[in-house]
């Protein structure tokens, strides 16, 4: 029996997640988390039965506990909440399926108690890879990626030979192909409609500036310990290609599939067997082309900003990270325009107090070092 605890399990990746439960009779889903989504919770409880639920709010938990005072369950509040779930003892493997830095705190509980760790909240690794990849040796963990280019890079390493270089596919969004000027006038609608993949909002709009590849370079640099100049970003606009890694004889292994994230999630819950997830799959007498191109870093300004980011490591990334996610939180509430988004990235990382190499502490003031400076910036 597989017992899983799910922190984000409202979401898109949390969703998908239980949908694989659903397809498994030997997945036991042991806690749950959301932040606002009350009622999907309260459905998943009744229809999952875990031990452990976490809301954010106290007045959600005191509310839901109400609701599902029929049921046998522990229903926590706030960071403590987030912790009990990725921590509840039952679990053997939480699947890290929250949007954002507020990831970090729960992971690094989990790994310090124990558990394997399927790997969706990026964002995560981003700020904190320096110590969560060292932590997660340490205590012997295995963090499994469900990042579709990662779970690909992952199941087309070959353990008798070193990867020489990483080839991460990017669909190209879907401003793909635009010019400087043409991006200048995009709306949240326009944003908001990624080609292939059906996602959460934050992760849309960061594949639509490409900041989501940025992101990806530093989370893949810090799963596969390669250096960012050997990973380099290929345009793959169909998304049936997920990525691809290339050996010292130049051979290249690549992963194909239909852009459909429960393959990953499956793998990362079942490795190293294989599941059946649907019938779904790509038929190359329907599919009779594959493009590929590069992407345009003048263009696409905030993948420039996180490579170089990436390139400089210590506490670039996290200053990168916190104001993407300040930036795309005013862009969804359409307080400015898209192209706003890399100009206060690039403000914020430059005009921050670098350190070399930050600590959990560090991570977490640097967060609010970035709102409160672009909090008095003005555009
Ligand atoms: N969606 C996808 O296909 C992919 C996603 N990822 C990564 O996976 C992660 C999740 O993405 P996605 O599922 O799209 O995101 P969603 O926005 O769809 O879901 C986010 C989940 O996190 C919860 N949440 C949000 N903020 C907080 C908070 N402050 N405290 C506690 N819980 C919170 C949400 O609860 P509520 O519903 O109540 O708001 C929801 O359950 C991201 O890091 C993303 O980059 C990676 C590859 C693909
Ligand atoms: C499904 C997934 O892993 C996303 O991160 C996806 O890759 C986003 O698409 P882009 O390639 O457009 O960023
Ligand atoms: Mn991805």
């Amino acid at each position: 029996m597989k017992k899983i605890s799910i922190l984000g399990s409202t979401g898109s990746i949390g969703t998908q997640t239980l949908d694989i439960a659903r397809l498994n009779q030997d997945v036991d889903v042991v806690a749950l988390s959301a932040h606002k989504n009350i009622d999907l919770l309260e459905k998943q409880i009744r229809e999952f039965k875990p031990q452990i639920v976490a809301i954010w709010e106290e007045s959600d938990a005191e509310l839901l506990s109400k609701r599902i005072k029929d049921l046998d369950v522990k229903v926590y509040f706030g960071m403590e909440g987030l912790i009990k779930v990725t921590t509840a003892d039952a679990a053997d493997i939480v699947v890290t399926a929250v949007v954002g830095m507020i990831g970090i705190e729960p992971t690094i509980a989990a790994i310090k108690a124990g558990k394997d760790i399927a790997l969706a909240n990026k964002e995560t690794l981003v700020c904190a890879g320096h110590i969560i990849m060292p932590l997660a040796k340490d205590m012997g963990i295995n963090i499994y990626p469900v990042d579709s280019e990662h779970s690909a890079i992952f199941q087309c390493l070959d353990k008798h030979n070193p990867i020489k270089k990483i080839l991460l596919t990017a669909s190209g969004g879907p401003f793909r192909g635009f010019s400087k000027e043409e991006l200048q006038n995009v709306t949240l609608e326009d944003a908001l409609k990624h080609p292939n993949w059906s996602m959460g909002k934050k992760i849309t709009i960061d594949s639509a500036t490409m900041i989501n590849k940025g992101l990806e370079i530093i989370e893949a640099s810090h799963l596969f310990d390669v250096n960012i100049d050997d990973i380099e970003v290929v345009i793959q606009k169909e998304s049936i290609i997920h990525s691809m890694v290339e050996f010292k004889d130049n051979g290249i292994i690549a992963q194909l599939g239909t852009p459909d994230m429960k393959l990953p999630i499956s793998y990362a819950i079942f490795y190293p067997e294989r599941r059946y997830i649907s019938d779904d799959r790509v038929d190359f007498n329907v599919l009779s082309t594959l493009n590929f191109s590069k992407p345009d870093l003048d263009v696409f300004e905030g993948l420039k900003l996180a490579i170089l980011a990436g390139k400089k490591g210590g506490s670039a990334p996290t200053v990168l990270n916190a104001a993407n996610e300040w930036a795309v939180d005013k862009f969804l509430n359409k307080k400015i325009r898209f192209v706003d988004i890399p100009y206060l990235i690039g403000l914020a990382v430059e005009n921050h107090k670098f350190t070399e190499n930050p600590s959990l502490e560090d991570i977490l003031y640097l967060k609010q070092w970035t709102e409160d400076y672009l909090e008095r910036i003005k555009i």
